[in-house]
C-alpha cells in the first residue's frame, strides 16, 4: 500500500510545470518565471500547499492568481487537493522582477522617495470632484514660485487633468537621452498624465498602469532640485493615492473640501486613507468658503459653514496628530477666469480675496523647513495581508 501511495503523490517538479502553465494576469509570463511562486508542500496523502508571491498587497486579481493556480495543479496526476497561501513581495524582490522585465536595466530611482531628499511633497486630495482641488494646486505652486521656491506639479488626475490649462503650460514635455523634460510656466515645472493622451481624450488607465505612469512622472522626468512638490490626485480614494504612498512614502497629504457638510465627509474618508498609508496631513484647506456679498459687506455662505473644521477635527481624532485648517478661500470669479484664462489668481490678482488665502495657505506651506525631520520611513505592518 506504502508503495501505492509515493507512486501517485505528485513530484515537485510536477507541480512546477503545472505552475510554469500560469500567467500572471498583468505581465502575461508564467509565474515561475516571474519569482511569484514562493514554496511547494506536497503532503504524502497528496496535498499540495503551494505558496504565491503577489507583486503588491491588495492585488485586484488575487482571487483570479489564487483560481488558476488551484486549477493547474489539480491536474497534476495525484494531487488530493491545492491549498494556495498568498504573501507579498518585498520591496528587493520587487525591484528584482522589474529590472528582470526591463531585460537587466535597473530601475531609475525616484529622488523624492530617497533618504537624504529635502524636497517636501504635497498630495492634494478631496473627497470628490469640482471642489476646486486643481484650482488649489495651481495657485500654490504659482504662489510658492513667486516667492522663490522651485516647485514642480504632477497632474495625476485621470478625470480631470487640468492643470496646465490653469497655470497656462501649453508646452509638451521633450526628451533628452532616457529623461524627460518637463514644460513649465509660471516659473512652475509641470507634467501631467494629458500630455500623454492623444487629444483630450479620458484616460482609462487603472491600477498598474496608473502605477507605471505615476513610477515614470516622478522618476523619468527631469525634475532639477526641487524645494516642494505637488501632486494634483484624482478625487477620492483611489489606486493612485495608494500607488504614491507606495511610491514616495513621505510625502504629505493636503485635503481640499468646501464648507458643506456631505462634501466635508467624503473628504475626511479621502483624507483617512493616510492612516492606511501611514502618512502625514499636513492639512485642510477649505474652499468656496463663502463669497462676498456683491450688493453689501456680508459674506454670504453659499456651501454652508464649517466643512474644512469638521474635516480637520475627524482627521485629527483618526490620525491622533493635529490636522490644522490652513485657510479659507472664497468664492471668488477672478479665481475661475484666472484659471479659464492659464495666469493663477494669486498672480493676475494677488490682493483679490480668494488670491490673498491663497497666498497666505502657499506662505505657510512654503515656509516649512526643508528637511528631514517628521519624514515618515514607510513602513508598513507586515500582518497587512
Ligand atoms: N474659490 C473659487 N471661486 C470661484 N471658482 C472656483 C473656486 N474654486 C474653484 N472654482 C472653479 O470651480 C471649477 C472646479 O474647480 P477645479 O477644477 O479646481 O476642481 P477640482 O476639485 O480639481 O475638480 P476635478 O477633481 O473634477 O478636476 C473650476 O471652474 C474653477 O475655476
Amino acid at each position: 500500500m506504502a508503495t501505492e501511495t509515493q507512486a501517485t503523490t505528485p513530484t515537485e517538479d510536477a507541480v512546477r510545470a503545472a505552475l510554469a502553465t500560469v500567467n500572471d494576469p498583468e505581465i502575461h509570463r508564467p509565474i515561475t518565471d516571474l519569482g511569484m511562486v514562493k514554496s511547494i508542500a506536497i503532503a504524502p496523502d497528496g496535498t499540495v500547499d503551494v505558496g504565491i508571491y503577489l507583486t503588491v498587497s491588495g492585488c485586484p486579481l488575487r482571487e483570479t492568481i489564487t483560481a488558476n493556480v488551484t486549477e493547474a495543479v489539480q491536474r497534476v496526476p495525484g494531487a488530493a487537493s491545492v491549498r494556495v497561501e498568498l504573501d507579498v513581495m518585498s520591496d528587493e524582490q520587487r525591484r528584482e522582477l522589474a529590472t528582470s522585465l526591463r531585460g537587466g536595466k535597473a530601475e531609475r530611482e525616484i529622488p523624492f522617495a530617497q533618504p537624504g531628499s529635502l524636497t517636501r511633497v504635497y498630495c492634494v486630495a478631496s473627497g470628490k470632484g469640482g471642489v476646486g482641488k486643481s484650482s488649489v494646486t495651481v495657485n500654490l505652486a504659482a504662489s510658492m514660485a513667486a516667492d522663490g521656491l522651485k516647485v514642480g506639479v504632477v497632474d495625476a488626475d485621470i478625470y480631470g487633468h487640468s492643470v496646465p490649462r490653469m497655470l497656462g503650460a501649453d508646452g509638451q514635455p521633450t526628451q533628452v537621452e532616457d529623461m524627460i523634460m518637463p514644460p513649465s510656466a509660471q516659473g512652475v515645472k509641470v507634467i501631467s498624465i494629458g500630455m500623454f493622451t492623444p487629444g483630450n481624450s479620458p484616460v482609462v488607465w487603472r491600477g498598474p498602469m496608473l502605477h507605471r505612469a505615476l513610477q515614470q512622472f516622478l522618476a523619468d522626468v527631469y525634475w532639477g532640485d526641487l524645494d516642494v512638490l505637488l501632486l494634483d490626485l484624482p478625487p477620492g480614494t483611489g489606486d493612485i493615492a495608494i500607488s504614491v504612498a507606495q511610491l514616495i512614502p513621505n510625502a504629505e497629504i493636503l485635503v481640499v473640501t468646501t464648507p458643506q457638510q456631505a462634501a466635508a465627509e467624503v473628504a475626511e474618508r479621502a483624507g483617512s486613507i493616510a492612516v492606511q498609508t501611514h502618512q502625514k496631513i499636513a492639512g485642510v484647506i477649505e474652499n468656496m468658503s463663502g463669497m462676498p456679498c456683491p450688493h453689501c459687506d456680508e459674506m454670504v455662505d453659499v456651501f454652508g459653514t464649517g466643512g474644512g473644521k469638521q474635516v480637520a477635527e475627524g482627521l485629527t481624532r483618526t490620525t491622533g496628530t493635529d490636522v490644522p485648517v490652513l485657510g479659507g478661500i472664497p468664492i471668488d470669479l477672478r479665481l475661475r477666469e484666472g484659471g479659464d484664462a492659464g495666469k493663477p489668481v494669486v498672480l493676475s490678482d494677488p490682493d483679490s480675496p480668494a488670491g490673498a488665502a491663497l497666498r497666505d495657505v502657499a506662505g505657510k506651506l512654503g515656509a516649512r523647513e526643508r528637511g528631514l525631520a517628521g519624514m515618515s520611513l514607510g513602513l508598513t505592518p507586515s500582518n497587512k495581508f
